[in-house]
């Protein structure tokens, strides 16, 4: 379209400021438009990609455009800046662009290579965002729907979508109904260079009677807090209720997914292929954040004591970044959602077959970093620093106690593999938190810590990080 050096100059300023953006750290971005497809008189949809200059691979990124040709009176919107023809807004956080995408999912309509596909009647209702930007962009409509808008994309269906439709039809209560999503072609993003389905954007039911797991955990343990000496399961608002009935909705899911997708038993080799992926990601990680270097040792000790285990869980899909901001607490128990994995992994890697203990282990990092969290304020006052300690292992216990008697696991047996894999997470913490928010860093470095001092027969229970 005529109107591309434009919109592209603006696309390169505005990009790398998005929470989204992957590329931070990388050098000499340069923006393109790969996909441009009109969706309504007002809104386009744009593939972007980004090449850097380092040689690495391109990332693509999905950007709904709304342009209009002079602001309304009173009009509020995420602006993106002006060209010639008019001012470009973001359009998933535009009112038009809104409507225009929950039109077009509704009527199950095609635009070039866009398709949108629903399963139930849709009503029109208003669209907005869901708070902060995470790694994606959320549309809540009404409060009946919620729409996810994946930003970096890859090639192939988004194992959301996969998943959580897989385990809706299973009939579990732990997931919300999936209502529509929108795919199309990725270009040049398939094998040699050809165009790939994949999936942009996964509408489900609204969880309106929802609090998200992070923000319950956090008030126990501001309410442990406050309440001088008393030890965490004298406190109003204990949680470990909560963790134990959260660890047996994960054990569900867990066992659901063992029947819907294959599974593989877990030979030296596999295990072998493991390991070097967790050695992989710390020589990643020691070479962004040096602070890591003293631990080093320990971590490959437990990655090498991960390859050499002779009774490991089978593998199956996993949920993949399980974490307290990935699960709701609704009127009929817990609902765990966004089963994308690990949004920094590639797809094709996201969809592997994998421990279960991955699972159990982003739920025990979670307590700790809920515990962790309320510390970093409060730094003067080092008591708290214990009955931190306490919080997190009494609902790291729980939460065991209950996938343990839901699942028939016995967790006791696989200590080994959840401190590798407790550690291959805070590893990744480490990483993700020093690129998006470094003053949180402390609390994974923590966890590095602890996790190498600890000495075999390892606890699964108390003790463990
Ligand atoms: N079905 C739902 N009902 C209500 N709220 C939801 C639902 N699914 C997700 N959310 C909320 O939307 C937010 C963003 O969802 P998420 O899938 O985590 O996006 P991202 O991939 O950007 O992290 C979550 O923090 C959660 O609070
Ligand atoms: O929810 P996302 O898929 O975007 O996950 C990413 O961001 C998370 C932060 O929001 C990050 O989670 C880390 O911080 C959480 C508290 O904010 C904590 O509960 C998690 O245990 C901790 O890992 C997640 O790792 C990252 O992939």
């Amino acid at each position: 379209m005529r109107d591309h050096s434009e919109l592209t100059t603006l696309l390169a300023d505005w990009l790398p400021r998005q929470r989204w953006f992957a590329g931070k750290g990388r050098a000499d971005a340069r923006v393109g438009i790969v996909q441009d497809v009109p969706v309504s008189d007002r809104l386009r949809h744009l593939i972007v990609e980004v090449v850097y200059s380092d040689g690495g691979p391109r990332d693509l990124y999905q950007v709904p455009l709304v342009i209009r040709p002079d602001a309304p009176h009173g009009h509020s919107g995420f602006l993106l800046g002006e060209m010639s023809t008019g001012l470009v807004y973001d359009g998933l956080h535009d009112a038009d662009g809104s409507a225009a995408l929950l039109d077009f999912l509704s009527a199950g309509q095609r635009h070039g290579t866009l398709a949108a596909h629903a399963v139930a009647p849709l009503s029109q209702l208003p669209a907005h965002s869901v708070g902060a930007e995470q790694s994606n962009t959320s549309i809540v409509y009404g409060e009946e729907y919620i729409l996810k808008v994946f930003r970096r994309l890859w090639p192939g269906v988004n194992p959301d979508l996969e998943v959580t439709r897989a385990l809706a039809a299973a009939g579990t209560r732990h997931v919300a109904s999936p209502l529509a999503w929108l795919d199309g072609e990725l270009p040049g993003a398939g094998e040699g260079g050809s165009d790939a389905d994949t999936t942009f954007a996964f509408m489900q039911e609204y969880l309106r009677s929802g609090t998200e797991g992070w923000k319950l955990a956090i008030t126990s343990v501001r309410d442990l807090y406050a309440e001088g000496d008393l030890p965490p399961d004298e406190v109003g608002g204990d949680f470990a209720g909560e963790s134990e009935r959260l660890g047996a909705a994960t054990a569900e899911v867990h066992t659901l997914l063992a029947g819907c997708f294959p599974t593989a038993a877990v030979d030296p080799e596999s295990l072998h292929t493991t390991a070097l992926g967790l050695h992989g990601r710390l020589d990643a990680a020691l070479t962004a954040v040096p602070e890591l270097a003293p631990h080093e040792g320990g971590a490959r000790a437990a990655y090498d004591a991960l390859a050499a285990e002779t009774a490991a869980a089978p593998y199956q899909r996993i949920h993949g970044d399980l974490h307290l901001g990935q699960v709701l607490r609704t009127e009929n128990g817990w609902v765990l959602f966004d089963f994308e994995g690990e949004p920094a992994r590639p797809v094709p890697e996201r969809r592997r077959l994998d421990s279960p203990l991955r699972d159990i282990a982003g739920m025990l990092r979670s307590f700790d970093y809920a515990a962790q969290s309320m510390l970093l304020e409060r730094a003067d006052e080092p008591g708290l620093a214990y009955r931190a300690r306490e919080w997190a292992e009494r609902n790291r216990v729980a939460f065991l106690d209950g996938y343990q008697a839901a699942s028939g696991l016995d967790l006791a047996a696989h200590a080994v593999e959840l401190r590798a894999y407790e550690l291959d997470k805070a590893v990744y913490e480490v990483l993700y938190e020093a690129r998006h928010r470094p003053s949180w860093v402390e609390i994974p470095l923590g966890a590095v810590r602890r996790l190498t001092a600890l000495q075999p027969p390892l606890p699964t229970g108390s003790a463990a990080a």
